[in-house]
């Protein structure tokens, strides 16, 4: 099992006396006392003789009373009491018969009685406005015009004495005045009293039974009887209508699901209850009865939930139960949890959402179908990629729902717009896009098909390469990295639409994109009541299954089953502004599946695969020096305070910068204990495992390699309590994100002298990935981290450019940049203190010179000086890499200007391994 929330203490705070004020000079309190004529070190007050010293704050940490001291009592509090048992003391002694009654006895007796009395009275009598012009009350009303002994208002003959203050000092309610009352509160007591009177004296035999008290008699019963008659008849609710009875209780007729809901749940019930048409139920219990079963069913309430709390945790439940009867109970736990943390919806209240709401299709023009559809295994050792051999998980309902993947590929419709699972090579449907692909190259009419893409990030060969080379995907989004996709963008054949991951479920649920018809995931397991258990990644998968009208599941079981509760799907409300309750990386605030209507699922299919992850290149030198710079720099704001000495989350984005930083970490013994709040979770993970520096990684996605999902599925015991795979969601919410603080490290192809970063573009134009989840992170981050080598392609390309040819991150979101040649700290610099930062910190040895010139012909010739820019050659950069194949005027080995050509290198350049 994963932890829970991990516990929260107290912070007490001490407020500390302030005493400052007494040195400073420029405190209020100070100079008002001097104002006033007092200096310092002299007592307060006319005379001086007043307190020297400040009165001391005292924190009142305890229940006790204010002055309470520990065993003893501040006097003047009971001051009172005392005083009045000293009278009864005098008095006592001054009648008592062996007292000896001298007269100073009786004179202390009357001088003590009469000091208390002017005491008292002294105390709550009111004061006389009168006697003292100095009052405000009394200055005020003259200058009103109000003249001492005449009376209040215009006329002068309002109140003409003060309002009295009365002392209340009894426990009878405000304006009880003794012995009376209002009648009013007793008139039902009283009349009935009356009534039991005129009662006895009619019928008593002895009674004298005169016309005029039998009439009285029969006018009060008839008035009693009329007064009960109205109270009783406004209670019972069984001669009303069920409209009346609507409007009674306020009940919303049109919700008519609801009523079904609740007598269907009645039905079992029906012994005891008589459901009527609508909502309201007679009970033929009497109400002795009612009580008792209620009682009974609290009790049993009660003891499941004393049983529940004892099953905890999944050892502790029964050695006979079922691995279903196992997950139930923890899952259902883990619901009730949720509820009793939050009235927030979870994925299950979109689940069914009207499919109508969504915008209309976009109608796109057919094209030449590429009859290409290769083999994502060909090049493969399929005994490899095949999973573990565990035992069969297929349960009845599975049974019921499995099919061929040509069969669901024949249900597909030709205009699909799919929403699939899948992450960076993670966790991706790897069978049914095949066989669709396939239908598509056997069709008669191929260009009736039209195929809108949309997965959580890039996903493997088997469904982003393969969908791209039907030449029928139309759309795809959100982020990319396949060969193949790539190509079709750059060659303006396929649409693709790169934005922040953080947008992409609201503008799906929204209705801004194409909605999904179709649903594709893969899963580990696949229960009766449609609970879906995802693999490797959780990505947008929430998300499309909520909104598809048909489901369809690759069960992998490559996957160990144990995977369940890897998860924490939760979806936030549309609008609400809610906030999502994650402060700690392993905080979860959902459910470990996502729950569907089964009747949505259409078919499964089983497989066994690994997620085809091409893993990474090993860190090289350059990767190396990034990531020490990275670590030193993080060293010295923990020192200077400004990270806590625990450090805070990292996020650490795709490449194989990002992977060399945290394979340092987990050497550099500096650092002890690491948390990951990130979307992608890659090998050097195992680096930190084995260095046991990974507390807790919060994740979307687990993109490992081939060897690192075996590693991976191998440990999964003792690896699961140090993950959570969240939907893309919440791994990229903007708010979760800036509350936990993280440490942001996101990689540039390129950046200017200003701080200005390019993750995406090669040459401004040519699709690299996608910006991904690079935004949501660096624009909410505590510190946002750029890196990236200094050079590419050998020299022929510097990553530091006089101006970039285009911009995912700006200046102001980018704080720290950093190549292999050293570190730039931006923050809180000037544009130009950042560029002269930057050329001397980041940027290589060969270009530095050219960089220089450049900044210092922009300051000759800009507009303006604030961010000075030579706009003739701020992008001859590019210009040059464009026509010659190299930024440096020294090293143009490729003399033609054939942009083909150059495309062509370009097109390798971009050719990333992610
Ligand atoms: C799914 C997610 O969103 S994860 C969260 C973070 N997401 C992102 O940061 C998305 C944007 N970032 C990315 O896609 C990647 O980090 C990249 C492409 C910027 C860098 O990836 P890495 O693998 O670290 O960089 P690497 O140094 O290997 O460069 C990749 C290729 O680009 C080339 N390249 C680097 N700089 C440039 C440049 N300025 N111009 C042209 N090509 C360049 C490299 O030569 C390399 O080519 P090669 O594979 O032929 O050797």
């Amino acid at each position: 099992m994963v932890s829970l929330n991990e516990k929260r203490s107290k912070v007490q705070y001490v407020v500390q006396n302030k005493t400052e004020w007494v040195d400073d000079d420029n405190k209020f309190g100070k100079r008002m006392l001097e104002k006033m004529g007092w200096k310092s070190g002299v007592g307060l007050g006319k005379n001086e003789n007043g307190r020297t010293e400040h009165i001391d704050l005292k924190f009142k940490s305890n229940l006790k009373g204010v002055g309470f001291i520990n065993g003893k009592y501040d006097s003047t509090w009971i001051a009172h009491s005392q005083s009045f048992d000293s009278l009864l003391q005098q008095l006592q002694q001054a009648h008592s018969p062996s007292a000896s009654s001298s007269s100073s006895t009786i004179h202390n007796f009357h001088q003590t009685v009469q000091q208390t009395k002017t005491r008292l009275t002294s105390a709550y009598l009111p004061k006389d406005i009168n006697i003292n012009d100095n009052k405000f009350g009394k200055r005020m009303l003259e200058k009103m015009g109000w003249k001492s002994g005449v009376g209040l208002g215009k006329n002068e003959n309002g109140r003409t004495e003060h309002i009295d203050l009365k002392f209340k000092s009894n426990l009878k309610g405000v304006g009880f005045i003794n012995g009376k009352y209002d009648s009013t509160w007793i008139a039902h007591s009283q009349s009935f009293d009356s009534l039991l009177q005129q009662l006895q004296q009619a019928h008593s035999p002895s009674a004298s039974s005169s016309s005029s008290t039998i009439h009285n008699f029969h006018q009060t019963v008839q008035q009693t009887k009329t007064s009960y008659k109205k109270q009783s008849s406004g209670k019972d609710l069984s001669s009303r209508s069920n409209d009346e009875l609507d409007c009674i209780f306020g009940w919303n007729k049109g919700n008519q699901l609801k009523i079904d809901q609740i007598k269907q749940d009645s039905s079992l019930d029906m012994t005891n209850e008589i459901i009527s048409d609508n909502l309201y139920k007679t009970s033929e219990q009497s109400i002795e009865d009612y009580f008792k079963e209620k009682t009974k069913k609290k009790a049993q309430i009660q003891y499941e939930q004393s049983q529940s709390l004892n099953d905890q945790t999944i050892d502790s439940v029964d050695q006979n139960s079922s691995n279903e009867e196992i997950n139930e109970r923890v899952e259902s736990k883990l619901e009730k949890n949720l509820k009793k943390r939050r009235n927030y919806s979870t994925v299950e209240s979109i689940v069914d959402c009207d499919q109508s709401e969504m915008l209309p299709k976009k109608k796109k023009k057919s094209d030449q179908l590429n009859n290409d559809i290769e083999d994502p295994y060909k090049n493969c050792n399929l005994s490899e990629l095949n999973g573990y051999q565990g035992e069969s998980r297929i349960n009845s309902f599975i049974k019921s729902k499995l099919m061929s993947a040509e069969d669901i590929a024949e249900k597909l419709p030709e205009k699909l717009t799919l929403g699939a699972s899948g992450f960076t090579p993670a966790g991706y449907p790897k069978v049914i896009p095949r066989a669709y692909a396939q239908r598509i190259q056997n069709s008669k009419y191929p260009e009736n098909f039209s195929i809108n893409l949309y997965t959580g990030a890039s996903t493997g060969d088997e469904l982003d390469g393969v969908l791209a080379r039907t030449g029928r995907l139309k759309l795809k989004i959100p982020y990319q990295s396949h060969p193949d996709l790539r190509k079709f963008i750059n060659q303006g054949k396929l649409d693709f639409i790169d934005m922040h991951l953080s947008h992409v479920s609201r503008y799906i649920r929204e209705g801004i994109f194409p909605p999904i018809n179709v649903a594709i995931v893969e899963a580990c397991d696949v229960t009766s009541d449609g609970r879906i258990y995802l693999t490797n990644s959780s990505g947008m998968s929430s998300t499309y299954l909520a909104l598809a009208k048909d489901i369809y599941v690759e069960l992998n079981e490559a996957h160990p089953l144990e995977m369940k509760g890897l998860h924490d799907i939760y979806l936030p409300e549309l609008h609400t502004g809610r906030p999502i309750n994650i402060d700690y990386v392993d905080d979860r605030i959902g459910t470990p599946y996502i729950r569907v209507n089964p009747e949505r699922i259409k078919g499964i299919i089983l497989t066994n695969k690994f997620d085809s992850s091409p893993g990474f290149k090993k860190p090289d030198d350059a990767s190396f020096k990034i990531a020490n710079h990275i670590l030193d720099f993080i060293l010295d704001e923990v020192e200077h305070g400004r990270i806590p000495k625990k450090l805070l989350p990292f996020q650490s984005g795709v490449g194989n910068v990002a992977n060399a930083v945290l394979a340092c970490i987990a050497k550099d013994n500096r650092f002890k204990s690491i948390e990951m709040y990130t979307e992608v979770i890659q090998d050097s993970i195992f680096d930190l495992i084995d260095s046991d520096k990974l507390r807790f990684a919060s994740t979307t996605a687990l993109t490992f390699s081939l060897e690192g999902q075996k590693r991976f599925f191998n440990q999964l015991t003792e690896l699961k309590s140090k993950f959570i795979l969240r939907p893309m969601e919440i791994s990229n919410n903007p708010e979760v994100i800036r509350r936990m603080g993280l440490i942001t490290m996101n990689t540039a192809l390129e950046a200017d002298i200003y701080g200005n970063v390019n993750s995406t573009h090669v040459l401004g134009s040519a699709m690299m990935n996608g910006i991904g989840g690079s935004g949501d992170f660096t624009r909410n981050a505590y510190v946002s981290i750029f890196m990236t080598p200094s050079i590419a392609k050998g020299g022929k390309i510097s990553s530091f450019v006089p101006m970039v040819s285009h911009c995912d991150h700006n200046e102001h979101s980018v704080q720290i940049m950093v190549s292999e040649q050293g570190l730039a700290d931006l923050r809180a610099k000037t544009p130009k203190q950042r560029a002269e930062l930057i050329i001397e910190k980041c940027v290589h040895p060969m270009y530095k010179d050219q960089l220089r010139d450049y900044y210092k012909q922009a300051q000759r010739v800009s507009f303006g000086l604030h961010t000075p820019h030579d706009l003739q050659q701020a992008l001859s950069w590019h210009v040059r890499l464009q026509q010659t194949g190299s930024m440096h005027p020294d090293c143009q080995q490729t003399k033609t200007k054939d942009t083909e050509q150059t495309a062509k290198q370009v097109d390798q350049t971009a050719s990333t391994k992610k």
